[in-house]
């Protein structure tokens, strides 16, 4: 088993083995640069040796391992064998066994998995402790001798203060998250967990475990991952890179629809039905309803000679191809070869042999036809004849939406043109819907998609058409849900998102919030209007502190001048309105806490985490917007070690103290 000398000197083995792998990378690239046989392939050989050795020289002095794995005689396959477990593989000397195993191998399963009560053929499990880069303690668990206990090392970990951006947790993943994260790659799981069950961490291992373990199929296809703002995406920026992957994108999905910029906002309600399920099915008629019935032949000049196509065979081509339901411009397309292939054949029979050339010049003196037949579209122009009302012929939302949901997303004011209108987020989605219409999108072998209850259904479509061929990840908590339009079922949801078969996993052990705090925020779910499981929190320790004072603001300045005391990040968290009094009051204060502290919208609070959080006035979160209860919730749920409620109006009724 080895002393904590013996392992402290296994961790300069292991520095070294960095070392080397990081000076041999460095040696291919300039071999590889060398020995390519073209330079296509010195170029791409180049490239992968380049970003090896990069990745290995930016790898941080960070522990080389976590864990170790000793095997007893339970294990056919390890038997007497040990591993060190750690964030990447490091390679032994030429021909000797690795010293460090990564985490996403099969074998580092049972380190996460196993039990005493089923030990996996693993006799000890050891935990490493770390300060910094020193390493200073480990704690075994003889699992084959029925020994597993709680780790101090463990909790330490996940009480640890917060600061900066998300880490990873590969040291210290649960069964129940280790089983999502190394769900198999054709597998599509919904992930319902409460506030800090480690939703976001699930999803951004499981990206990096599917790149380990499908690493060619995924280099080619892609892993995305969707977060709801920048805030966030800065938040998780960290983790993959930790891991050493970096070739995950990761966006919002506005960025990622962003055909055009958006300038112009929306009604409530216009939004509301710009993002109802229902404006698919008039984007489809508006979009087909630009093809026309056949009045008259098609006619092609050829020299002094015009082919003739007429209406009864093009009825039958623009049928037929409707029937196949293929994208739009494919179908565009298809009719024209089926026009050509008509031409073709008459000038067979009489008497020519058509080549290449001649049938692409048929084809293009077919496109002044096909313009009226089958014409060419493009989302904007298509949207804006929509946005503009009915002018001419049916309205393709006549029979779909009502009038008032019709005359909701008409403009008062229609742009002269399609290029001086302008567009709306809701927009953006419908633009990608059409566009979806017209043209298959680029599609991803996974798509992890984080605050899912947020989507709506027609977001949800645009999700869909980029994951059709792949699988999904979503995670979510329906309690979380702040979009007029948030989910109130996964179900639902998941078939929007076109994975109706998908499986819906609950996480309900909360590893950020202690207690007290999730008792608090668990008194709001009865008024939440979704059935989800209470989070119950893994922490016994942390603070909750409600303070009634008679200005807010005074308030949260003392609450702030106390909170400096304790190390780590400190959030004050107020309803939108109220933020710039709050900043200005602690500015005039001179509280000055630099980086440590953020004063936020509670709009922007989502998925994120401070270690101690001021909640300033509840009521006026709960009353700012329709869904006002479940962002309090959230709001409530940020705290890693205390929560400060600071209020001067009565809290919300459906706030409790818990006994
Ligand atoms: N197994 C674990 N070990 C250590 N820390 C963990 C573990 N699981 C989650 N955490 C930590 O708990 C916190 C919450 O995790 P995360 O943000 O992924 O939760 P979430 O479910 O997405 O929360 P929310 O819905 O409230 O945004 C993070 O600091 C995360 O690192």
């Amino acid at each position: 088993m080895g002393t904590l000398d013996d392992e402290r000197r296994y961790v300069e083995e292991c520095r070294a083995g960095l070392r080397r792998m990081v000076r041999g990378a460095r040696d291919n690239v300039i071999v590889g640069e060398a020995v390519a046989g073209d330079s296509y392939s010195a170029e791409q050989l180049g490239r992968h040796l380049k970003s090896l050795a990069k990745e290995l020289g930016e790898e941080p002095e960070g522990p080389p391992f976590f864990g170790r794995l000793d095997f007893g005689p339970g294990s056919a396959e390890h038997r007497g064998r040990a591993y060190h477990i750690g964030r990447r593989h490091i390679t032994g000397e030429l021909g000797g066994p690795p010293l460090v195993i990564d985490w996403r191998a099969p074998v580092s399963r049972a380190f996460y998995r196993a039990g005493a009560r089923d030990p996996q053929g693993v006799a000890v499990r050891r935990r490493f402790g770390w300060s910094g880069t020193t390493l200073t303690s480990f704690e075994d668990e003889r699992l084959e001798q029925g020994e597993e206990g709680e780790s101090r090392i463990l909790a330490a970990e996940i009480e640890r203060p917060r600061v900066g951006p998300m880490r990873d947790i590969v040291a210290t993943i649960q069964p129940e998250q280790d089983d999502l994260v190394r769900a198999e790659l054709d597998t599509s799981v919904c992930v319902q967990g409460g506030p800090g069950t480690g939703k976001t961490a699930v999803g951004l291992h499981r990206a990096a475990f599917l790149l380990y373990a499908h690493r060619r199929r995924l280099e080619r296809s892609g892993v995305l991952v969707l977060g709801p703002n920048r805030a966030f995406l800065g938040y998780i920026s960290a983790v993959l890179p930790a891991l050493g992957e970096v070739d995950v994108e990761q966006t919002t999905l506005e960025r990622l629809l962003g055909a055009v910029p958006v300038t112009a906002t929306d009604s409530d309600e216009a939004a509301a039905v710009k993002h109802d399920a229902r404006m698919a099915k008039v984007l489809r008629k508006l979009l087909y309803g630009r093809i026309s019935k056949p009045v008259e032949p098609v006619v092609v000049p050829d020299g002094s000679y015009r082919w003739r196509v007429y209406e009864d065979e093009l009825r039958r081509f623009v049928d037929d191809t409707r029937r196949e339901a293929l994208p739009y411009a494919v179908g565009r397309e298809r009719v024209r070869a089926r026009v050509v292939e008509s031409i073709r054949r008459q000038a067979e029979t009489r008497g020519q042999t058509p080549n290449a050339p001649w049938l692409r010049k048929i084809g293009r003196g077919v496109t002044s036809s096909l313009d009226v037949l089958w014409p060419a579209a493009r989302p904007v122009e298509v949207l804006y004849e929509l946005l503009r009302g009915p002018e001419s012929g049916p309205d393709p939302a006549a029979g779909v939406l009502s009038d008032a949901e019709r005359a909701a997303i008409t403009w008062d004011r229609p742009p002269r043109s399609v290029r001086s209108a302008t567009w709306s987020a809701a927009d953006l989605v419908l633009l990608d819907e059409l566009a979806g219409l017209i043209e298959r999108p680029r599609g991803y072998g996974h798509v992890i998609v984080d605050e899912a209850q947020d989507l709506s259904p027609m977001e949800c479509r645009a999700v869909a058409r980029r994951s059709e061929h792949g699988s999904l990840t979503v995670l979510g908590d329906l309690a979380q849900g702040t979009t007029p339009w948030a989910a109130t079922s996964w179900r639902e949801r998941m078939e929007l998102l076109g994975k109706p078969d998908a499986r819906v996993i609950a996480l309900t052990t909360g590893f950020r919030v202690p207690a007290a705090v999730v008792d608090l925020a668990n008194t709001l779910l009865a008024a939440l209007d979704v059935e989800v499981p209470a989070t119950r929190s893994y922490r016994a320790d942390g603070r909750l502190r409600v303070t009634q004072v008679a200005k807010p603001a005074k308030g949260v300045v003392t609450a702030v001048r106390e909170a400096l005391a304790f190390e780590g990040s400190i959030g004050v968290i107020a309803a939108d309105a109220d933020v710039e009094e709050l900043a200005s009051a602690l500015r005039d204060e001179g509280v000055d806490a630099g980086e440590r502290l953020t004063v936020l919208a509670a709009a922007m609070a989502k998925g994120l985490e401070y270690d101690h959080v001021i909640v300033a006035e509840p009521a006026a979160i709960a009353e700012a917007e329709r869904r006002g209860l479940n962002r309090l919730y959230v709001a409530l749920t940020r705290a890693v070690s205390r929560l400060d409620v600071v209020h001067a109006r009565p809290l919300p009724p459906q706030l409790t103290r818990p006994r």
